[in-house]
């Protein structure tokens, strides 16, 4: 078996970041709330997908997935309030045009104030830049407010565990029936941080092995949920170990990975290079191949090196295509050969071939 790597979380793709997969030696993206796609009628129109669709086609880049519909999409859906069998209409539209269009696979957070930080611009190896989280630091707000997927408003009133698992379930229950009649799969991101405080006044659940096999019971065994295992986010719960228990657990229904690691666990860690973090990535990977995975990769936000404009803030495709994205590609394109796991299927060559 092989797996495959794609360029991932993109957020404006333009011909400068085609042309960065290109000399990376990749033949997929994996885009993130793209701007391709502003959703303006409140799902991803079938004319929006088309063509973004036609322009990876044009460039040679097989579209392996999407992650996360804008807020305005389903921040009702994630806190339970009046107006969310609206937004779920809408969601059940939007993985219809998806399947329209050929791309199977669209992955989601269910994190009600979004991904929390407390730190943007700390220092990482020789002085780079990474983001950082400490529990004890979160009185001052979230570093990552003003990115596109955080909350403006704070919340009207708490929202707390059992309220986020019924409107997890409620979701599931509304949307999965449509994801299997059309082939299209959902793939949950564990909630980063893993802090079983409230951040911004909302619970969080997807904080551990255990409740990430509970969001597997609560899919109800449908092949239109799994996993987006990001390995960054796990390894922020208990480091390789709490790695090994996801993937001995999920195996093949992990669709994709985020595979980036951090220094240290929650209540404090701060992300790091592949190869200096919490877990060893040839092992992990290994791991990920004998359970079956048989998804792709790919490389999430990375460190900011000399030169570099910023490590994720910074959406821009100038900020994208980065020494240290680069980085992280080419050790993971080194990990899987080392491990034979790299060889192409033939199915889809470098498009200079
Ligand atoms: O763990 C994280 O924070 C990252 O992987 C997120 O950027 C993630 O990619 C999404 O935004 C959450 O779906």
């Amino acid at each position: 078996m092989t797996i495959r790597l794609s360029l991932g979380h993109i957020d404006k793709y333009d011909s400068h970041v085609a042309t960065f997969a290109h000399q990376l030696g990749l033949t997929g993206v994996q885009l993130h709330t793209p701007d391709l796609l502003p959703g303006t009628d409140g799902f991803w129109s079938l004319a929006e997908l088309r063509a973004l669709r036609e322009r990876c086609d044009a460039d040679r880049l097989a579209i392996d997935g999407l992650e996360n519909v804008p807020l305005a999409h389903f921040w009702k859906i994630q806190r339970g309030l009046p107006g969310r069998d609206e937004q779920i209409e809408n969601y059940r539209k939007t993985i219809r045009n998806l399947a329209a269009v050929g791309i199977d696979l669209l992955g989601y957070n269910f994190l009600a104030t979004y991904v929390w930080r407390t730190d943007m611009a700390a220092k990482g190896r020789g002085g780079a830049k990474v983001t950082a989280f400490d529990l004890a630091d979160v009185h001052r707000g979230n570093a990552l407010a003003g990115y596109r997927l955080t909350p403006g408003q704070p919340l009207d009133e708490p929202i707390t565990a059992d309220q986020m698992w019924a409107n997890h379930q409620y979701f599931l229950d509304a949307v999965l029936p449509v994801a299997e009649e059309v082939g299209v799969r959902l793939a949950l991101h564990p909630d980063d941080p893993p802090v079983n405080e409230p951040l911004g006044g909302a619970a969080r659940i997807f904080t551990s092995p255990a409740a990430i096999k509970q969001a597997h019971k609560q899919a109800g065994g449908s092949p239109s949920w799994g996993l987006n295992l990001c390995l960054g986010t796990v390894s922020e719960m208990a480091g390789e170990q709490s790695i090994n228990e996801v993937i001995d657990h999920m195996g093949p229904a992990i669709f994709y990975v985020h595979f980036r690691d951090v220094r240290g666990t929650v209540p404090r860690f701060s992300e790091c290079f592949l190869g200096e973090g919490n877990f060893n990535p040839a092992r992990v990977i290994r791991r990920l191949n004998d359970s079956g995975f048989d998804g792709f990769i790919i490389d999430d936000h990375v460190p900011a090196m000399i030169g570099d404009l910023d490590t994720w803030g910074d959406t821009s495709s100038e900020a994208y295509c980065s020494r240290g994205r680069a980085h992280a590609i080419g050790y993971l394109q080194g990990v899987l050969n080392g491990l034979a796991l790299d060889e192409p299927d033939g199915t889809r060559l470098p498009a200079d071939l």
